[in-house]
C-alpha cells in the first residue's frame, strides 16, 4: 500500500458512470478514500446519467404515501445511499455523491475512473473535453474495444487521446453483484504511463516497465510500450509535486479491499483486450448451453475462445499485449470463466437460444436497463477482421457474429470450430 508523505494536496476521485459495475466500483473507491483520507479527498463524485425512477414496492425505501411518484435517480442515490435501479439492495457509502452533471463531477479531480457501457463513452468523452485537469490520470473499467473502419484501439488509449491524459485499465473476473456483496474476488489493474519531465511537461520516453507482481511499486508514472499506444503522442502534463505520486502503489490503495484483491501490471493492452474479447466467448458459451449441450461443449468454446483472444492480442497489438496476461491474470482466463458461468452475456445468450428469440429482446426484457457489451463487441471485432480478410482465422469470433446475424445456427458451431488449425 502507498506510504504517506508530506504532500499539500490530496487526490480528488470521480467515477464516470453509475450502472451495475460503475456503482460497485464507486462503492469500493469511496470506502478507500475514507480509509486513506491522507491521500485522497474523502468525498467521491459519481456521475449519473439522469433518469426518473419509481421506487418498487419491494424497496425498503418505498413510501406508500408517495407511491408511484417518479424521482430523479441521482436524488434517490443521495437520499438513500442506494442505486435502486442498477445496484439494488446495496448500501453505498455516504461519502459517495451522485452528480448528474459530468462536467461538474470531474471538476478538480486528478483521478478519473471511467465505468460505463462502451456504447456511451464517445459522447461523454466529447462532453468532458476542456473540463478535466490537464494532469489528471484515468483508469478505464470499460470492457470493449473502440473500432473504426480502419483501426482498432483500446478505450484507455482512446479516452487518453481525447482528453490529453494518460489512462490505464482495470478488468478482471468481476461480476459486479458479487463484489457489491463483498464476496471475495481478484482484479487486474494495468497502469504504465511514460515518465514526464515535470519542467517541460512532456514525456521523456519509455522507462523500464514494472514487473508483473501484486507487490510491485513502480517509479511514479513509469514506462510505456508505444507499439500501439496513441497515448505516446500525447503531450502529458506531469502530476504536480504537491500531490502524492500516481504510481502502482497509490492505485492499489485506491482499489484494493479485503474482498477485492488487486494485482498491478503494466500490460494495458492485454488487460483491456481480455475484458472486451471474453464477452464474445461468453455469448458462444451461452449459445451452446442454451442449445442443451453440456459443460464439455462450453469448455470447448472457452478453449478456442482463449486461443483467439491471445492470437488477436499478438496479431494486432504486438508486443504491447503479453500472452501471459490472458493466461495468468484475473483479466484473462479467470474473467472468461466467470463470464461463461454467471455473466449477463452468457445468461442472455442462453435464454435467447432456449426461447428462440433475439438476444436484444432478452436484453430489454431481463436486464432492467443494464447493457450487454458482447453483442456490439462481436460486431465491431468482426468488422475489423473482415476489413483485413481475417475472419477465417478467428472461427469462434466469426461464428458468434454469424449466429447473431442469422447466417449460422448454434448447430453449426462444432463444424465451424473444427476448421481451426
Ligand atoms: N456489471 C458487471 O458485472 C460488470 C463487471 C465488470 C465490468 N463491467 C463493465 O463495466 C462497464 C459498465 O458496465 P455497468 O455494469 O456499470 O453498466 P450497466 O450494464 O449497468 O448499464 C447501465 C448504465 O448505462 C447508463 N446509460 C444508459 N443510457 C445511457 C446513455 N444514453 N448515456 C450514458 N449512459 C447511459 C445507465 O445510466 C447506467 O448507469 C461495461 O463495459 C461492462 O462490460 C461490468
Ligand atoms: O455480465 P457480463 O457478461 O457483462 O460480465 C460481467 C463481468 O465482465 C464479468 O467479469
Amino acid at each position: 500500500m502507498a506510504t504517506l508523505g508530506a504532500f499539500s494536496k490530496k487526490h480528488k476521485v470521480t467515477v464516470i458512470g453509475s450502472g451495475n459495475w460503475g456503482s460497485t466500483i464507486a462503492k469500493i473507491v469511496a470506502e478507500n478514500t475514507k480509509e486513506h483520507s491522507d491521500l485522497f479527498h474523502e468525498q467521491v463524485q459519481m456521475w449519473v446519467f439522469e433518469e426518473e425512477v419509481t421506487l418498487p414496492e419491494s424497496s425498503k425505501h418505498y413510501d406508500p404515501k408517495t407511491g408511484s411518484t417518479a424521482q430523479k435517480l441521482s436524488e434517490i442515490i443521495n437520499t438513500y445511499h442506494e442505486n435502486v435501479k442498477y445496484l439494488p439492495g446495496i448500501q453505498l457509502p455516504s461519502n459517495l455523491i451522485a452528480n448528474p452533471s459530468v462536467e461538474d463531477a470531474v471538476k478538480d479531480s486528478s483521478i478519473l475512473v471511467f465505468n460505463l457501457p462502451h456504447q456511451f463513452i464517445k459522447r461523454i468523452s466529447e462532453q468532458l473535453q476542456g473540463h478535466t485537469l490537464p494532469y489528471a490520470r484515468g483508469i478505464s473499467c470499460i470492457k470493449g474495444v473502440h473500432v473504426t473502419s480502419s483501426e482498432i484501439s483500446l478505450f484507455s488509449e482512446w479516452i487518453g487521446e481525447g482528453l490529453g491524459i494518460y489512462c490505464g485499465a482495470l478488468s478482471g473476473a468481476n461480476i459486479a453483484n458479487e463484489i457489491a456483496e463483498e464476496k471475495w474476488s481478484e482484479t487486474t489493474i494495468a497502469y504504465d504511463p511514460p515518465v514526464v519531465d515535470s519542467r517541460a511537461g512532456t514525456p521523456t520516453g519509455p522507462s523500464p516497465s514494472a514487473s508483473q507482481t501484486n507487490l510491485v511499486i513502480t517509479p511514479a508514472d513509469g514506462g510505456l510500450k508505444d507499439v500501439r499506444s496513441k497515448t505516446s503522442k500525447i503531450k502529458l502534463k506531469a502530476v504536480p509535486a504537491e500531490y502524492p505520486p500516481l504510481d502502482h502503489a497509490i492505485f492499489k490503495t485506491l482499489f484494493h479491499r479485503p474482498y477485492f484483491h488487486v494485482r498491478m501490471v503494466s500490460d494495458v493492452a492485454g488487460v483491456s483486450l481480455g475484458g472486451a474479447l471474453k464477452n464474445i466467448v461468453a455469448l458462444a458459451a451461452g449459445f451452446v448451453v442454451g442449445r442443451g449441450w453440456g459443460d464439455n461443449a462450453k469448455a470447448a468454446v472457452m478453449r478456442v475462445g482463449l486461443l483467439e483472444m491471445v492470437k488477436f492480442g499478438k496479431e494486432f497489438f504486438g508486443d504491447a499485449s503479453r500472452a501471459e496476461t490472458f493466461t495468468e491474470e484475473s483479466c484473462g482466463v479467470a474473467d472468461m470463466i466467470t463470464s461463461c458461468s454467471g455473466g449477463r452475456n452468457f445468461r442472455c445468450a442462453k435464454m435467447a437460444v432456449e426461447k428462440n428469440i433475439s438476444i436484444d429482446e432478452v436484453e430489454k426484457s431481463e436486464l432492467n436497463g443494464q447493457k450487454l457489451q458482447g453483442t456490439s463487441t462481436a460486431k465491431e471485432v468482426n468488422s475489423f477482421l473482415k476489413a483485413r480478410g481475417k475472419e477465417a482465422d478467428y472461427p469462434l469470433f466469426t461464428a458468434v457474429i454469424n449466429i447473431l446475424e442469422g447466417r449460422n445456427t448454434v448447430d453449426d458451431i462444432p463444424d465451424l470450430l473444427a476448421r481451426e488449425v
